[in-house]
């Protein structure tokens, strides 16, 4: 993540330097050079940079949930711990194994899910296990958490009580709104259950009582919807759910709140945490929301670097580094391509360019709302434009699988400078599904920038060869 705040955080300071500069983004020498130097004046603030990071990574999984229309593609074993060893462990191939009831069943069919996804072959018959089990599930976005714990929801209510029976709390307003659409999807079949939002801005007169069986909610609202308002009897509740756990804690309060309305619940009530990432902070923090957790953990699918032919071209300022592009353009055919920039200045710069050029471009930046980066991403997947220009803030999780070509405009660094290993695989590295041959182009404009290629080449131990863009030959030879 370090990098995606650290490119918000320059896109940021262009923001107020834009509002500052009128129209004109005037870029001061402080703010140049601290961009060569890979270093930024917003990180000698501290609150600024963990602000962003918290935006940052909301966002980034409100963005993966727009962008996201099936399970990405995970050859790894799930992992399984179980709270009792000894009893035997249930893994499902078919949804009809699950005896749903066939309301649910049809809404599960009608969404296009065949058989469950790999997390769900494990997770599905402990969720719905009588009595009902705990667990912790970590795996990447996209592997099926959310539908898995939306069925188990929907399976535990009593349509004939009008209470709430299953309280899901999300890190943000626009993630609980995400996990209720699902609710609503799966349980279109089953319309005497229903769905009410514990989200800021829905007041309810003093002295109510929700009678929707599911409550989805941010962990402040549904507190005080337990015990400021009482508009919920925590008692009564059979299923918590606390999801997106790494994006919780990384919310000031959120953490404690969560604690506070678990502490509410009835001992026998069934809890169940997901989380894309686990490191030890969420570990604790899921340690306290479910006692005798089962364990569920898929790893992510190691991206690599082997199927692509990496390059650099040396060049003198970004002038340079477009000619350069052009030239490559020139030579060979590029179905789609997409392009990092450092900042959301030259991004800007570099689609306008490319635009007098006649190529249609794609931009995507940080001050775009996330539901415009969707749509952007959604065009460019359709094949509507063929080049997509952007900073770091957006591109994480896109996978696009017809890009054969990944330029770096500006190499990957961190806030401090040093190359980003993490965000240079991720943007050309391939994983299992997209194992086709990739074209990987590095553009070197400084001695300090030479110095981060020469760091990322022994970071992987591959061979990044330079490249000529000046010998339209040896551009050609590179496409075959
Ligand atoms: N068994 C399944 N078969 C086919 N598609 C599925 C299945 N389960 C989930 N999906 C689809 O895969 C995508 C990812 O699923 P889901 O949102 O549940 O994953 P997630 O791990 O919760 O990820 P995120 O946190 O990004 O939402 C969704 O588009 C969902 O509709």
């Amino acid at each position: 993540m370090a990098t995606d705040s650290w490119a918000l955080a320059v896109d940021e300071q262009e923001a107020a330097a834009q509002s500052i500069g009128g129209l004109n983004i005037n870029e001061t020498e402080e703010n140049s050079k601290a961009q060569e130097n890979g270093t930024n004046k917003t990180e000698e603030n501290g609150d600024k940079a963990d602000d962003d990071d918290r935006e940052d990574r909301a966002a980034q999984s409100l963005l993966n949930k727009l962008i996201r229309n099936n399970l990405v593609n995970n050859t790894n074993q799930v992992e399984v711990l179980q709270r009792d060893p000894n009893s035997p462990l249930y893994s499902v191939k078919s949804f009809e194994e699950l005896r749903l009831k066939p309301q649910l069943l049809q809404g599960v069919y009608a969404m296009g899910f065949n058989r469950p996804s790999k997390i769900q072959e494990n997770a599905l018959p402990m969720m719905l296990a009588e009595p009902p089990q705990n667990l912790i599930a970590q795996s990447q976005s996209g592997t099926g958490k959310t539908a898995a714990f939306v069925l188990a929801m929907l399976s535990h209510v009593d349509p004939t009580h009008s209470w709430p029976q299953c309280l899901c709390v999300s890190p943000t307003y626009e993630l609980a709104l995400q996990t209720g659409k699902v609710i609503e999807q799966m349980g279109k079949f089953y319309p005497e259950v229903k769905l009410a939002y514990a989200i800021r801005g829905n007041k309810l007169e003093k002295g109510m009582k929700i009678q929707e069986q599911i409550v989805i909610g941010t962990p402040g609202t549904v507190l005080d919807w337990c015990l400021k308002l009482r508009f919920i009897d925590p008692k009564k509740i059979k299923v918590f759910v606390l999801d997106e756990a790494d994006v919780m804690i990384a919310t000031q309060g959120h953490q404690d709140q969560s604690i506070r309305i678990q502490r509410m619940l009835p001992k026998d009530c069934q809890m169940l945490l997901f989380s894309a990432t686990f490191e030890d902070s969420v570990w604790k923090f899921a340690e306290r929301i479910v006692p005798d957790p089962n364990v569920i953990k898929l790893k992510r699918e190691e991206e690599t670097l082997d199927t692509i032919k990496q390059y650099y071209v040396l060049c003198n300022n970004k002038e340079e580094k477009f000619m350069a592009l052009c030239n490559i353009y020139g030579a060979i055919t590029i179905a789609q391509a997409m392009i990092f920039c450092h900042t959301r200045k030259t991004a800007g710069w570099l689609a306008g360019e490319l635009s007098r050029e006649g190529h249609q471009v794609a931009l995507l930046s940080g001050e775009m709302a996330v539901e415009q980066r969707a749509a952007v991403i959604d065009r460019f997947r359709d094949g509507k434009e063929k080049v997509l220009v952007t900073t770091n803030v957006c591109a994480r999780g896109i996978d696009v699988e017809q890009v054969s070509v990944v330029i770096n405009f500006d190499l990957p660094v961190d806030k401090d400078g040093n190359p980003d290993n993490e965000t240079y695989l991720h943007r050309i590295g391939r994983t299992g599904r997209f194992g086709k041959r990739g074209l990987a182009i590095n553009m070197v404009d400084s001695r300090f920038s030479m110095n981060v290629l020469n760091r990322i080449q022994d970071h992987f131990n591959k061979k990044i060869e330079k490249l000529d863009t000046d010998d339209l030959d040896e551009i050609e030879k590179i496409a075959n």
